[in-house]
């Protein structure tokens, strides 16, 4: 009998204060990895100019997005900036039993709830810093997709956002977009790596023992 010694998908949780960079480094990383999976939430918030449903985001109003929760259908959701966000549950355990990887952009309290679900294990989290408060504000200003007092709303929630850091796995300051990507598509491949090793060893063992009767596995 041969064992399945293929690995579970991991879970790559990318979360950062508003206009940190997320969406944009993520974007990135699924043109460069195509094997990824994106984790399409669903949410409350109208669509911005050049959003499409269904890739970007799934839009739903607060009725629909409420049977969902109740129907069970999310794997986590929170309340963000005074809308409702969450990601469905379904195509991320058809990518765990694939083998694939699934990246998610959500907030911290996203990040917490997958993190104390029953797929915890498989869970890698970055946190992406921007390089200063000043920078931070240019670059929502700079994306021309907010109003004045919604930019005003994030960058007053950014220090709470930002005071999660010591959470993840990693933290990373998104300086020069394309060193960033470099160096988040660096952790994925280590810690697919370190996932693809795993059954591997177990498997290595288990036929050291039965060869030479080494007893307990250490
Ligand atoms: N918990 C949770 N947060 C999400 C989800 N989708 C997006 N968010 C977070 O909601 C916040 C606002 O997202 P968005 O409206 O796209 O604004 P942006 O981050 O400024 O581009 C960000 O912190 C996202 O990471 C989700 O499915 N669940
Ligand atoms: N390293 C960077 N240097 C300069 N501008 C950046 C960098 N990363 C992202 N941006 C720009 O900052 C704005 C906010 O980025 P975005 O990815 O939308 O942030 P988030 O998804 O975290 O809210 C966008 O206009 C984006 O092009």
């Amino acid at each position: 009998m041969t064992a399945d010694i293929r690995r579970k998908g991991l879970l790559l949780i990318l979360s950062s204060p508003s206009g940190a960079g997320k969406s944009t480094l993520s974007k990135r990383l699924m043109v460069r990895e195509p094997s990824l999976q994106f984790s399409v939430s669903a949410t409350t918030r109208p669509p911005r100019p050049g959003e499409v449903d269904g890739r970007d985001y799934i839009f739903r109003s607060p009725e629909e997005f409420q049977a969902m929760v109740a129907g069970g259908e999310m794997l986590e959701h929170a309340e963000v900036f005074g809308n409702f966000y969450g990601s469905p549950r379904a195509p991320v355990d058809r990518a765990m039993a694939e083998g694939r990887d699934t990246l998610f952009d959500v907030d911290w309290q996203g990040g917490q709830q997958i993190r104390s679900s029953a797929l915890g294990r498989e869970v890698v989290s970055v946190f992406i810093l921007p390089p200063s408060m000043a920078e931070l504000e240019s670059r929502l200003r700079g994306r021309a997709q907010d109003s004045d007092a919604v930019i005003a709303g994030r960058m007053e929630k950014s220090l709470g956002e930002i005071s999660r850091w010591s959470e993840y796995d990693y933290v990373l300051v998104n300086r020069d977009i394309d060193e960033t990507e470099a160096e988040l598509r660096t952790i994925l491949a280590a810690e697919r790596l370190r996932r693809e090793r795993q059954p591997w060893l177990m498997e290595f063992v288990r036929g050291l023992n039965a060869e030479y009767g080494a007893g307990e596995d250490r």
